[in-house]
């Protein structure tokens, strides 16, 4: 049976484009057959190249190969999501954090894909429900990095309530709150001033964004709890709800959000085992220096 890849790429991005030729070369070498999501960039490449159109969707490719940053990276998550399909990302933005491959070597990427010496990761998302007023059913949605209550407008704070498994918590006024997992802890978060989790730790992070509050403090919960956000009646302000920067959600005054670690993992493939440590020193080049000079102190001195 013929080996799929689908490719995601930053169609308006010259680079883009320059790595998505090579890409293509190197899996059609390699075995593969080539769809491409950008039905208009697989026009320019259908002609002289074995590219397939995605209309057969993703479920039918091995893998999703995202050519670009994490911003690509979230947008070729929508396609995989609910499906068992993983994403590889290959960095062509300026940060990559969630990519799992430099540019230079999409060579080795394609090589270890086609022997199929790879691992498949699992990353929480969380699971959203929106109870508007008026409205029988809730809106749903998820996020691979975050869910983000806040203020509809710039001007005025967002009068929310938290509650932890139907218990009441604090409420206060805000310009909003992020909810994120383990993987979006390193994004919105981490700007807002949250901690950062290790992949491992599969809880939900609550973060306030300016909480005109003394209790706002960043909270972690366990995969079998929910966090509940109320925009209250008296908020000055209306909310919207955004998951991953991409996705939203209006919140009139009086809306519920109930926010859980999601039943359905995202998988991305793994190429190389390096740590999230040196993933995290690497994209934030962090000072190590002299790590290096202790530890061999301290083997000397074990003998
Ligand atoms: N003040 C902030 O830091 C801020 C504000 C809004 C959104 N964001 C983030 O932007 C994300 C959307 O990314 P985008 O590239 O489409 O938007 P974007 O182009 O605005 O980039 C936002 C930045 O977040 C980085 N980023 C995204 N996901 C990351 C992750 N998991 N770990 C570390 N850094 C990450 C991106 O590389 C980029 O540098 C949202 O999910 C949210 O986390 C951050
Ligand atoms: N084909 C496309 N058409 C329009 N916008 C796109 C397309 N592909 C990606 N984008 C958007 O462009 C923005 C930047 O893309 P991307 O994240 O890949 O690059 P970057 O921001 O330079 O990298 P990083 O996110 O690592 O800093 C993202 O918000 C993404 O959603």
């Amino acid at each position: 049976m013929t080996r799929r890849v689908l490719i995601v790429t930053h169609g308006g991005r010259p680079e883009a484009v320059a790595a998505l030729t090579e890409a293509m070369r190197e899996l059609t070498a390699a075995g593969f057959e080539v769809a491409l999501h950008d039905d208009d960039l697989a026009e320019s490449f259908g002609d002289h190249m074995s590219a397939v159109r995605a209309r057969e969707g993703v479920t039918d490719s091995e893998v999703v190969m995202v050519l670009g940053g994490d911003g690509t990276i979230l947008r070729a998550a929508e396609l995989t999501h609910g499906t068992r399909v993983p994403l590889l990302g290959v960095n062509l933005g300026h940060v990559g954090f969630l990519a799992e491959s430099e540019r230079e070597d999409l060579h080795l990427a394609v090589q270890r894909l086609a022997e199929r010496d790879y691992v498949v990761e699992e990353r929480s998302v969380v699971d959203v429900h929106v109870h508007r007023p008026g409205e029988d059913e809730p809106v749903t949605g998820w996020a691979l990095n975050e869910a983000t209550v806040e203020k509809a407008r710039r001007e005025r704070v967002i009068e929310v309530a938290i509650g932890v498994d139907g218990r009441p918590l604090s409420s206060f006024g805000c310009d909003g709150v992020v909810l994120s997992t383990s993987t979006g802890s390193t994004a919105h978060a981490f700007s807002a001033g949250g901690p950062v989790m290790w992949p491992d730790v599969d809880g939900v992070l609550l973060v306030p964004l300016s909480a005109h509050a003394l209790f706002a403090r960043p909270l972690v919960i366990g995969p079998g709890s929910a966090y509940t956000v109320k925009v209250l009646e008296r908020s000055p302000m209306p909310g919207i709800l955004t998951c991953d920067g991409r996705r939203s959600i209006e919140l009139p005054v009086g809306s519920r959000v109930e926010v859980r670690r999601g039943s359905t993992p995202l998988r991305f493939a793994r190429l190389s085992p390096a740590p999230f440590t040196d993933r995290l020193v690497s994209k934030f080049s962090l000072p190590v220096v002299g790590w290096r000079e202790a530890a061999s102190a301290r083997d000397e001195k074990e003998g």
